[in-house]
């Protein structure tokens, strides 16, 4: 596709960012044949790219050329040199990430209703879980209303292979943590398993490129998909009384020239947590001051553009293995386990198990590391600490400022620690124990709070799930940029669909769930309510 011919292309929607949700909101946008759609991406296309295919090939990408790989803003209380990975590639994180899948807690989407956000509720979202997959395993256990069997999303269940997965889910039951199916409709308090994966029995990905894109994309005539087009602003008609979305003016591959394609009926910004507030801010949307500060002209103060970010803090505890760990794996962090406190609807304590070393922030620090190590990240899944995605400069390439404000609230200190000696207690199960030798990190050093906290706040990462930076919610919110119906507030024509309207973080990774508000983004659009 060369350059400026490119520019003043016309389509029915314009949908900005092909990644999670974006590619959902397109494929099921373009089933109308008699509307045109334009997908555009600023990264490459995943077709054919083993790299990105492959699942098991995950963790190469990070720090990739497939990768935004955002440094986060020095942290009081958090590892500063964390660095936040997002997919640049068709297909998005999905295309990027471990592929764990998970159908929301129902407690999670009631409350999302229960704050204002008409419609999110369980009953109404489960029945897209449901369109968005095809489940090959569990359907059997499921509540109603039940598994998908016939949407575009493979999500199977990883094979109990892993000697020290099997070693390790017996350790849990031996400590009170039994096994317990995952994706049945009960959420689960205290248990664990082998995870789900949206991936395909040959252990290629089922992100939502390869499931939704790929089948249509050489097919449908009614929608173009733009790789390698890169969002500088969105464009509008400011002569009504309101400002209309008009489309979005992109940087072609080739860096050259700027173009503008115009959407007709609605432009969708789909660029996730991350780069979709950093769009909306370039755009004249967001905080009035903050704007002026970088020079933009305000053309909607929306407070809540930016504000909010959440995200799952991860911690780590890796030991020495004693015999062989695997060589070959789905994607290496084949099991999860959820160890709620007591009395709560939702865990508040997750775990990732992997059969591999996670050292990325331990070297600085002198921690050992070797090859043949496994290891527990236990993760806050109702983080309350929030944070903020800024721009630095008005300039569109420049990356944004991302201030997690890790471990600012003491909740999510006292849950961390809580979750380093638990992972304690299940390595010292019996049944870990032909398994288990050197604790590398935190290591024997660390046994008060205030050492294994010390260790979290030098080391700890992310399970890589910024959200929430643009939250729907009701009109009486004035910090929801977006409605319900994932509208933008102040314009007309402008919508939001990717992880970024979450009110709140759910507790489970939110892949699934970000695919889930793409295909109602679609929803609300070609059946308005
Ligand atoms: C390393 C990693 C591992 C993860 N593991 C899991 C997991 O196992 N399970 C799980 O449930 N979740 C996981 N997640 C989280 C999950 O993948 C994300 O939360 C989710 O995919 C985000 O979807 P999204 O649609 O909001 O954004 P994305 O999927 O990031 O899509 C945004 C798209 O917009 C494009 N874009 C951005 N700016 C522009 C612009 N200016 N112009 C054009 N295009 C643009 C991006 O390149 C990207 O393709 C992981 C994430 C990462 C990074």
């Amino acid at each position: 596709m060369s350059s400026p011919q490119t520019s003043g292309r016309e389509f029915d929607y314009v949908v900005v960012g092909g990644g999670t949700a974006g590619s959902a909101v397109a494929a099921r946008l373009s089933e109308d044949p008699e509307v045109s759609v334009l997908l555009v991406e600023a990264g490459p296309s995943d077709v054919g790219d083993p790299a990105i295919l492959n699942l098991w090939r995950w963790m190469e990408l990070l720090e990739s050329g497939y990768d935004w790989d955002y440094p986060i803003e020095p942290q009081e209380f958090g590892n500063s040199y964390m660095r936040h990975a997002r997919a640049k590639v068709l297909g998005g994180c999905s295309s990027h990430n471990s592929a764990i899948a998970f159908w929301a807690p129902r407690e999670n989407l009631d409350d999302w209703e229960a704050q204002g956000c008409t419609g999110w509720g369980a009953d109404e979202s489960y029945a897209f879980y449901r369109k968005l997959e095809t489940a090959l395993d569990g359907a059997d256990q499921a509540e109603p209303p039940g598994r998908g069997t016939d949407g575009p999303v493979t999500i199977r269940s990883i094979a109990p292979k892993d000697p020290c997965g099997r070693a390790l889910l017996e350790a849990c039951e031996q400590v009170g943590l039994p096994v317990t199916p995952f994706n049945t409709g009960r959420t689960v308090l205290r248990g664990a398993n082998w995870f789900q994966v949206n991936a395909n029995p040959d252990g290629t990905r089922s992100s939502a490129s390869a499931a939704y894109l790929h089948p249509i994309m050489a097919q449908r005539k009614n929608l173009e998909v733009w790789t390698g087009y890169r969002a500088e602003r969105l464009t509008f008609d400011d002569s009504g009384p309101r400002p209309r979305a008009t489309g979005v003016a992109l940087r072609t591959p080739d860096t050259r020239w700027t173009i503008e394609v115009t959407a007709r009926r609605e432009t969708i910004v789909s660029a996730g947590a991350i780069d979709g507030p950093k769009l909306l801010m370039l755009s004249g949307i967001g905080p009035a001051e903050h704007l002026r500060s970088v020079g933009i002209e305000v053309r909607v103060d929306a407070p809540g553009v930016g504000e909010n970010l959440q995200d799952h803090p991860e911690g780590l505890v890796q030991w020495e293995a004693l015999q062989p760990m695997p060589t070959e794996s789905v994607q290496w962090w084949e099991i999860g386990i959820f160890a709620g406190a007591e009395g709560r609807t939702t865990p508040d304590l997750m775990f990732h198990y992997g059969s591999v070393p996670f050292d990325l922030n331990l070297i600085r620090y002198g921690y050992p590391s070797s090859d043949n190590t496994f290891c527990l990240t236990p993760n806050v899944t109702g983080a309350q600490s929030t944070g903020t995605v800024r721009l630095r400069t008005r300039d569109f390439r420049d990356k944004p400022a991302v201030d997690p404000r890790y471990f600012t609230h003491e909740h999510d200190r006292e849950v961390m620690i809580r979750g380093v000696r638990v992972a304690r207690e299940i390595a010292a199960a019996p049944a870990l124990q032909d398994w288990v030798g050197k604790e590398q990190a935190p290591g024997d050093a660390a046994q008060t709070d205030e050492e294994i906290f010390d260790y979290i706040s030098k080391t700890h990462n992310t399970v890589y799930h910024p959200s929430c930076t643009v939250k729907m919610g009701p009109d009486s919110d004035p910090m929801a940029p977006v409605d319900p119906q994932l509208r933008v507030r102040g314009v007309d024509g402008l919508r939001v669909a990717d992880g970024s309207i979450m009110p709140d973080l759910i507790t489970v990774n939110p892949c699934i769930t970000t695919m889930m508000i793409g295909e109602r983004c679609a929803d609300f659009i070609r059946n308005p309510r």
